[in-house]
């Protein structure tokens, strides 16, 4: 009878055995779907997304805009005469013809590619005056000065105007005396001052209108990184001046920001340019960030020192005002020449820092979010992360800072999982917050990809050769494989627990919580890989953003 027993409890055992490694195939297998499910469903994103570009794009291609048009010989020397530009740059020539046309356009052109020269030149070809808006009062100052120097007739209404200017422009609007070309106003001039509305109505029916040009056009869409609410009132020049062309311009913009602007400025039919965002001359990189903040500075001072000892300058963005204090106090104490930018000093206080450090007497700028639009200096050599940025988009924005002058640069972003939440608190409530801080992570968790490519499908363009202008092209890490599946199963059983006790799952708690749990269940003994702090971090962003975003409820996790 004993051995009966035992002999059918060793085919039990046998059975239980075979059904065990049945489950781990299918877990496997369960495990490569849903990466390949994840996969797939980006692609077929990408592909929606450049279908609608593609046809949207028809008009574009089918009118030959790089051809032979009336105006050409006095562009030429409008160019080369005024501006002192000896040849154009890419799509350049061929906005300029479209605007000259008659039609309304779309400029979407990387940082430093030359987009006001697109407004510029029509503004000074065709009669008339034309009215351009742009988000910052440093960015039109700099605009009008560039062009007074030139010898343009570019004037501002702004709060700083003098009254003789403001009598001037009015004059020049409502009658058509004195000698205006160019007039840059801020968004809340068209959506707050009647006069001024009233003033731009009177030039318009005296015919005298030529071109109205939106800079900085991505700030039109809640979707994009810098979304200003005044910009949404711009939609009423398209349906007040129907026949005058507008352009709108921008560095960036996914495909949703541009039907979102389309749509707001009342352009539908627009002739789209969308140059490409590759910036080849910027290395992009990322560096594991210590969770000792003293070792984070020493790091960043010792990469400023070594790579740029000839104080060459940079940008260092950091996740909050007060952080951005303290680590330009600890760079100094590296001697590293650095002070602070942000949003809570006084107006004075900002534009000090800003000139110093534009006539380079700074090496550094420490600086949160608003350190952004209105930076011209062409020769920053590098731009740093302190933390990890909120969107792909913003990152792109802020580290396209580097190298304008299209010489060789560095972007460095100096990433620890840790940092998630922090930034995940903040971007709870935006549209798409969490997906596009998730996007984010992803391009600083890859130690494979090339970041360089990430860009291009994040802004949905065709993929170009990084040629090693990555650390993930360059140095090719050597990648060491642990199997965690152990970790992940306790991790998603914690997770449940918690869930169920309604208790809030914090990295800190999360990452004490395993350890201890990998204690009890005597993880050690089991051969089961020790994995550091860092580590399980990193894995719990893993699943995060393989689970949660593909929202699998924790209860299907398995
Ligand atoms: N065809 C050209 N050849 C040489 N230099 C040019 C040409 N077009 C523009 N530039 C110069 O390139 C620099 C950048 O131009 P611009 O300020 O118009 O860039 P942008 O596209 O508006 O950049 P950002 O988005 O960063 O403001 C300027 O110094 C400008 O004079």
């Amino acid at each position: 009878m004993e051995t009966d027993v035992t002999e059918e409890l060793l085919l039990v055992e046998e059975e239980l055995q075979d059904v065990q490694e049945q489950i781990k195939v299918l877990l496997d297998r369960q495990e490569f779907l849903y990466k390949k499910q994840c996969e797939l469903k980006a692609i077929l994103e990408d592909c929606k997304e450049h279908d609608n570009a593609a046809n949207d794009s028809i008009s574009v291609e089918a009118q030959d805009w790089s051809g032979t048009f009336e105006w050409d010989s006095q562009a030429e020397d409008i160019r080369f005469n005024i501006f002192g530009i000896s040849s154009y740059r890419a799509n350049q020539r061929q906005i300029i013809n479209a605007v000259m046309s008659g039609r309304d356009v779309l400029v979407i052109m990387a940082a430093g590619g030359g987009k006001s020269l697109c407004y510029q030149l029509p503004a000074i070809l065709r009669d008339g005056i034309t009215l351009i808006i742009s988000p910052l009062l440093s960015l039109i100052q700099d605009q009008v000065m560039g062009l007074m120097a030139l010898g343009i007739p570019a004037y501002m209404l702004t709060s700083t105007t003098s009254k003789d200017d403001e009598k001037f422009i009015y004059k020049a609007l409502e009658k058509g005396d004195g000698d205006l070309k160019m007039l840059y106003v801020t968004p809340e001039k068209i959506s707050k001052s009647k006069r001024f509305m009233s003033k731009l109505e009177k030039c318009h029916n005296a015919g005298r209108l030529a071109l109205i040009s939106v800079d900085e056009a991505h700030c039109c869409s809640q979707w994009g990184h810098d979304f200003r609410p005044d910009y949404k009132n711009l939609g009423i020049l398209k349906i007040q001046f129907p026949r005058i062309p507008l352009i709108a311009l921008t560095a960036t913009a996914t495909y949703k920001v541009q039907i979102d602007l389309m749509e707001m400025l009342h352009i539908p039919k627009c002739v789209k340019f969308i140059s490409t965002v590759n910036r080849p001359n910027l290395f992009y990189k990322v560096q594991e960030k210590s969770s000792v903040g003293k070792v984070v500075i020493e790091q960043i001072a010792e990469y400023i020192r070594s790579s740029y000892c000839n104080k060459e300058s940079g940008i260092i963005y950091c996740f909050s005002r007060k952080e951005c204090e303290q680590v330009s106090k600890e760079l100094r104490e590296h001697g590293i020449s650095a002070d602070y930018y942000h949003a809570d000093m006084d107006a004075v206080a900002r534009e000090k820092v800003h000139l110093r450090w534009s006539n380079s007497k700074l090496q550094v700028i420490v600086g949160t979010v608003a350190f952004g639009m209105g930076i011209n200096k062409p020769d920053v050599r590098f731009v740093i992360h302190h933390s990890i940025s909120k969107s792909m988009e913003t990152y792109y924005q802020e580290s396209g800072r580097a190298g304008r002058d299209g010489l060789p640069s560095e972007c460095v972003l100096y990433y620890k999982p840790s940092d998630v939440p922090r930034q995940s608190s903040m971007v709870f409530y935006e549209n798409s917050g969490l997906q596009n801080l998730y996007d984010i992570v992803r391009y600083c968790q890859s130690k494979r990809n090339c970041r360089r490519h990430a860009f291009f499908r994040h802004f949905g363009e065709q993929l170009q050769d990084c040629n090693g202008m990555c650390d993930n092209c360059a140095y090719g890490a050597e990648l060491v494989e642990i199997d965690a599946t152990y970790h992940a199963k306790v991790i998603v059983s914690l997770l449940k627990e918690m869930q169920n006790c309604e208790q809030r799952a914090t990295m800190l708690r999360l990452v004490d919580k395993l350890k201890m749990k990998m204690k009890e269940l005597g993880a050690s003994s089991k051969a089961i890989p020790d994995l550091k702090k860092e580590q399980l971090e990193q894995l719990i962003i893993h699943l995060l953003l393989d689970h949660v975003l593909e929202k699998t409820p924790i209860s299907e996790i398995s």
